[in-house]
């Protein structure tokens, strides 16, 4: 059905079976990092492999680093090494905002020069406000093309952390996760903590509990002060957990959720459940609140549902996505089978990601047959009656999830047309194969 720049899926009625989730991109990037600048050889089990997490392991080798990786049986050995060898490089990072701006970020500290470029798209997406704090502290970095954008080039800098670091939180929670997260490489040389203060509204929050939480499996305890401040101790510095298993992704979990919910389910999802580090698990409080039935265990998730192609319909939701901004994707897709209008809010964020995704998703849903509004920081979809869908071709934007969400529609009465499918390699490269396997016509 695909000829390799478009995939034709036929309508299909129902979503059952049990499927184990590819590891979390989030988590996989993080720790790839922390093993590289921590103290010990480090086993990683679990690990994603996908476009996001291949950049990020091809810098650290051209960096220096010893990694051993079986990417597609997830497995990886990483040697660390503090500061890494390599003090020439030149950078290419996709579209991975989770390696873009941690490297960023540890690269600046470390000193060295450095060339961080990445897809066009990626010099679209703002980095002003981390390269403005990390000049602040007294980084060397310079935009070469537009100013708050990259590519960006590293030189030596000189660091002094005697003051607060002061970081911008309402464009992106990865300027504070990248600080956060490179941070030790200052503090494990000094005599003082160091002391990161969120300058106004800090969005996406969930993301920073992440970083806290494998900080400390790399040894390094933060002090959180509410959302404000966060304090890295004094002579921090990573050490190597000995092993460490990834857990599948949550924003990946949000596609089979909906499956499970509108085609009757039951979906078992393996992975990630109740114990879980990712926010964008609680995506199943919301096709729950949806109408579907969700069963929670340690790390799966089962999902029943109606069967919307009967003509059964979710219930309708305005709610604040501004806790789950990948899974929100998911919700506005599944409004297209709700009971009426559904409103997602706070979701501004979504503008600066691998699209503009408020004008991504409301003109592909509107190619459907729905009617759609948005504003800034928000999107409300109307459902589609059976009589109104339009068989469509659907752009996806060079957006995994754009691709991933559109899948949904094939509960529609008719068939969807998916451009550029190949584009789901950003976060997981076998998407449609599992998606088909799961659905029944
Ligand atoms: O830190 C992370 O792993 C991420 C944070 C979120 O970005 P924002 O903080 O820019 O919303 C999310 O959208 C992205 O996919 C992954
Ligand atoms: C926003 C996303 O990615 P990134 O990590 O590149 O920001 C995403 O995966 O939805």
């Amino acid at each position: 059905m695909s000829d390799g720049s478009s995939l034709c899926l036929p309508p299909v009625r129902l979503a059952a079976g049990q499927f184990r989730l590819p590891g979390s991109k989030s988590i996989s990037n993080r720790v790839l990092l922390l093993a590289a600048l921590a103290d010990g050889v480090t086993h990683l089990e679990g690990l994603l492999d996908s476009d996001d997490t291949r950049v990020m392991l091809d810098a650290l080798r051209t960096l220096g680093v010893e990694v051993d990786a079986d990417a597609p049986a997830g497995r990886a050995q990483v040697r660390g090494c503090g500061v890494f060898p390599v003090k020439q490089a030149d950078l290419f990072l996709g579209n991975a905002g989770t390696a873009f701006r941690p490297l960023t970020a540890a690269l600046a500290l470390m000193g060295g020069d450095y060339r961080l470029s990445g897809v066009p798209r990626m010099h679209e997406r703002p980095i002003g406000d981390l390269v403005d704090a990390l000049i602040a502290l007294g980084a060397d970095i310079r935009h070469t093309g537009t100013p708050g954008y990259p590519p960006l080039t590293l030189g030596k800098g000189s660091i002094s952390a005697g003051r607060p670091i002061s970081i911008k939180g309402s464009v992106s929670s990865q300027f504070l996760t990248a600080l956060l997260m490179a941070a030790p490489i200052h503090t494990g040389q000094q005599s003082a903590d160091l002391v990161i203060e969120v300058e106004g509204e800090l969005i996406s929050k969930p993301y920073i509990l992440i970083t806290l939480n494998l900080m400390s499996r790399f040894g390094v305890t933060v002090r959180r002060e509410g959302w404000q401040r966060f304090i890295i101790p004094a002579g921090a510095c990573y050490r190597s957990p000995g092993t460490l298993t990834i857990e599948g992704d949550a924003s990946t979990a949000s596609y089979f959720m909906a499956l499970g919910a509108l085609g009757g389910g039951p979906l078992h999802i393996q992975g990630a459940g109740a114990n879980s580090i990712q926010g964008d698990m609680a995506f199943a409080d919301v096709v729950e609140d949806m109408g579907a039935t969700v069963v929670r265990h340690a790390d799966s998730v089962t999902v029943s549902g109606v069967r919307v192609a009967e003509g059964d319909r979710l219930k309708a939701f305005d709610r604040d996505f501004n806790l789950i901004p990948d899974a929100a994707m998911t919700a506005a897709a599944m409004a297209l089978y709700a009971d009426g209008p559904c409103t997602l809010r706070n979701i501004a964020s979504w503008r600066v990601k691998e699209t503009d995704r408020i004008d991504a998703m409301h003109a592909e849903l509107e190619k459907l047959g729905a009617q759609v509004e948005s504003g800034s920081d928000w999107l409300r979809v109307h459902p589609v009656d059976s009589s109104a869908w339009k068989a469509a071709t659907i752009k996806t934007y060079d957006d995994h999830r754009m691709a991933m969400c559109f899948s949904l529609a094939a509960f529609g009465p008719v068939p969807v047309t998916i451009l550029d499918p190949d584009c789901v390699g950003k976060t997981f490269p076998g998407y449609f194969s599992v998606f088909k396997d799961l659905v029944q016509a």
